[in-house]
């Protein structure tokens, strides 16, 4: 027995080898169980959203947190704000188990932090839960603005979506009209805001969600746009004939058996971790399928949340994800001339900014934030 409790410690510390922290969060009297994984904090507190999700084993979740905090730190590498990478996940189901006692505790673990993680919604949680977390600590981001929050982050994140697919669509068509047709996995915050965006454009979309009034609720949205959309089911997504599949849904649907079904260009969505694991970027390749990574893709939240920290300036941060195109564009042009991945040449660009940005202060080195005040 003991023996096998000492390599499961072995194997705990193997696992989140890369990571500085991993807090497993325990409320008994609401139900909370989560996992706050913090990546790096080279250039500054770890911000990340928390997911809900009904993940079918601890392992699954801490997989989840692991990966998606570690993305974080790309992401706020690549988009030069000052924060470094973390994540949380709860465990439980968002249509049943959530509750504002379960936000107010993961305030007080989050609070119990002091500043090292900062977060706000993700999949599966929305503004109003942090409304709750907010009650319990100052280190909540992207809650209503009448709550002195910095509003609904998917707005930003749909945005830079719209930008990423202008630059794509320039990258293989000469041209950035958004006016072509898309398969759309997921139309919560972010999906839908696109899918509506794009109707508007004049494009044509293939849609699915794992949640039927969610598709309805959509349909009724874009009443008029009925003859423009077709509805498909979950696995349907994968195969049909389209300029770009969007996953805006969950991570780890680009995997061996999916990119054998895909019939389209490229692929640029919301979903975080999209690729199962890196190697895939190669095999889209092989299909002349072009990737677009999704924490360049999907930044535009994150530099909303960010923007918190010089108190919300909705003209910086529209400018900012505007950013996008150029940024998505360039690195397509980079890894075509150096023949390598899209996420090969994200990886180098990240790994050159956090290399050239390692003198910044951080929280080792007891840096004061004007709003957050790390000490
Ligand atoms: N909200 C934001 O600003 C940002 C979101 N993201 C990422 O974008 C993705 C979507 O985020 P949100 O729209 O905020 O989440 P959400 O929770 O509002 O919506 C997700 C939607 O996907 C559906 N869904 C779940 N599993 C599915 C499946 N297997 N097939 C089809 N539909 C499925 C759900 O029913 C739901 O309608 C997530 O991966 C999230 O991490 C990334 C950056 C920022
Ligand atoms: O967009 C947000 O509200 C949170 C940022 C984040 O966690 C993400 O970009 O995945």
């Amino acid at each position: 027995m003991k023996q096998v409790e000492q390599l499961q410690e072995v194997d705990l510390f193997q696992k989140i080898a890369n990571h500085e922290q991993v807090v497993f969060c325990n409320d008994r009297q609401s139900g909370l169980k989560a996992i706050i994984a913090i990546h790096n904090t080279t250039l500054g507190p770890a911000l990340g959203g928390t997911r809900m999700y009904p993940y079918s084993s601890v392992q699954e979740a801490l997989e989840d947190a692991l990966r998606l905090s570690e993305g974080m730190t790309a992401k706020c590498a690549i988009s030069d704000v000052d924060f470094g990478g973390g994540k949380a996940v709860i465990i439980g189901d968002p249509n049943k188990d959530k509750s504002p006692a379960m936000f107010r505790a993961l305030g007080q673990f989050v609070d119990s932090l002091n500043g090292r993680f900062i977060t706000g919604t993700d999949m599966g949680t929305s503004m109003n839960d942090f409304i709750h977390a907010a009650k319990e600590t100052k280190f909540i981001n992207g809650i209503p603005e009448s709550f002195g929050g910095s509003g609904d982050s998917s707005i930003p994140t749909a945005k830079g979506i719209l930008y990423a697919l202008k630059a794509t669509n320039q990258f293989l068509f000469h041209n950035d009209s958004l006016d072509r047709v898309y398969a759309i996995q997921g139309l919560g915050k972010v999906g839908r805001k696109v899918a509506v965006h794009l109707l508007e454009a004049g494009a044509f979309v293939y849609v699915t969600d794992a949640n039927e009034s969610v598709i309805k609720s959509f349909l009724n949205e874009v009443r008029d746009k009925q003859h423009c959309i077709q509805v498909v089911s979950a696995e349907e997504i994968y195969r049909v004939n389209a300029d770009i599949f969007m996953p805006c849904a969950i991570g780890g649907i680009i995997n061996e058996e999916t990119i054998k079904l895909l019939n389209v260009k490229a692929v640029v969505g919301s979903a975080n971790n999209q690729l199962a694991c890196d190697k895939y970027a190669a095999s889209l390749t092989e299909k002349e399928i072009l990737y677009a990574p999704d924490y360049i893709v999907n930044a535009g939240g994150l530099i909303q949340i960010a923007d918190e920290l010089y108190g919300v300036n909705k003209e910086r941060v529209l400018k900012k994800v505007a950013s996008i195109y150029d940024t998505i564009l360039q690195l397509f042009k980079d890894a075509q001339d150096a023949n390598i991945t899209t996420v090969e040449a994200a990886r180098r660009e990240c790994e050159r900014k956090l290399d050239e940005q390692q003198h910044r202060n951080n929280f080792y080195s007891r840096s004061r934030r004007p709003k957050w005040d790390i000490k």
